[in-house]
C-alpha cells in the first residue's frame, strides 16, 4: 500500500493547513486529552508538569506547543509524497525531551490506575522514549524489533506502513501471560506498526491496555486499525512553512 502512487498523493494533498487548531491543545475533554485524577499526585508533579487541574492542563498544553515547535518536516523523504515528520530535534534539548517524558507519565497516570507492567517500543523511534518512560513508571521495558534482529525464539508479523512494508518481531518469552502492556511509538501514521505490533503483544499472551505516541497523522485514520484505546500528544499533522 505505502509504495502506491495514489496513497502518497493523498498524504500530501490531505495535510491540513497549518492554522489548524490543535484539538489536544484546545479541547481537553476529547479522547486525547489528559484528564486530572488522584494518581496525578505522583512523581510527574515533581518533574516539571504540575498535576492539579487547571495548572496541570496549561502546563500540559505548553509542552505540547515546545513539542510541536521542535518538530522539522522534510518533504519527499524517504520517497516521494511523503512529508516527513523529524522528531530527533526534541531529544537534542534536554527542556523538550523533560516536556516529552513528563507528558507521557502524566498521561499514563491519569489513564490507568493500574499501571502497566510492560511499556512494549516499536523499533527504532520508539526506542527513544519507551525506556525513560518505562523507567519513571517503574514498568519493564521491551523491544519489538525489525526482523532479524533479536536472537532465540521469536514470534513474528507483517505489515504495511506508509511508506513500505516489513515484518516485526518479539521474543517469544518477552511477556508473561496476563501483564499489561501499552505499546508506545514516535508516530502513528496508516497504523501497520502499531497493529502488527499488538498482535504480537497479543500472541504472546498480553492484555493490551493501549497505544501511544507523540504524533498521530490523522488524516490517514490508523487509529481504526487499533483494537486497544489510542492517545497521541499531538494529534494532527500540520504543515510548517
Ligand atoms: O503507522 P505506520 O504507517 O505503520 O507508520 C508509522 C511507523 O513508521 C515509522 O517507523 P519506520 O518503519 O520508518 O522505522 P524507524 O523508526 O526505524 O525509522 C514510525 O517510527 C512508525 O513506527
Ligand atoms: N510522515 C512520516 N514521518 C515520519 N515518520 C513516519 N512514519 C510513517 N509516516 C511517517
Amino acid at each position: 500500500m505505502s509504495s502506491s502512487p495514489s496513497i502518497q498523493a493523498d498524504a500530501t494533498s490531505s495535510h491540513p493547513p497549518a492554522h489548524k487548531p490543535d484539538p489536544t491543545i484546545l479541547n481537553t475533554n476529547n479522547t486525547s486529552s489528559t484528564t486530572t485524577t488522584s494518581a496525578d499526585n505522583n512523581d510527574a508533579s515533581q518533574r516539571g508538569l504540575s498535576s492539579t487541574g487547571a495548572s496541570a492542563a496549561s502546563k500540559l498544553a505548553s509542552a505540547q506547543m515546545r513539542l510541536r515547535g521542535a518538530l522539522r518536516q522534510f518533504p519527499d523523504f524517504p520517497s516521494p509524497g511523503i512529508l516527513f515528520e523529524d522528531i530527533l530535534p526534541i531529544f537534542a534539548n534536554p527542556s523538550t525531551h523533560e516536556d516529552l517524558i513528563s507528558a507521557l507519565e502524566l498521561h499514563v497516570a491519569s489513564a490507568y490506575p493500574t499501571k502497566p507492567d510492560v511499556i512494549v517500543g516499536l523499533d527504532a523511534r520508539g526506542f527513544l522514549f519507551g525506556p525513560s518512560l518505562a523507567l519513571r513508571l517503574g514498568a519493564a521495558f521491551v523491544p519489538v524489533r525489525k526482523q532479524g534482529k533479536l536472537p532465540g525464539p521469536c514470534e513474528t508479523a507483517s505489515y504495511e506502513k506508509e511508506y513500505g512494508q516489513d515484518f516485526f518481531q518479539m521474543q517469544a518469552d518477552a511477556i508473561k501471560p496476563g501483564q499489561n502492556v501499552l505499546i508506545v511509538d514516535d508516530i502513528i501514521a496508516t497504523g501497520g506498526s502499531a497493529s502488527a505490533a499488538g498482535s504480537l503483544v497479543k500472541k504472546l499472551g498480553g492484555s493490551l491496555v493501549g497505544y501511544v505516541f507523540i504524533l498521530e497523522l490523522d488524516f490517514l485514520k490508523g487509529r481504526a486499525k487499533l483494537d486497544a484505546p489510542v492517545y497521541t500528544l499531538l494529534s494532527s499533522q500540520e504543515a510548517k512553512q
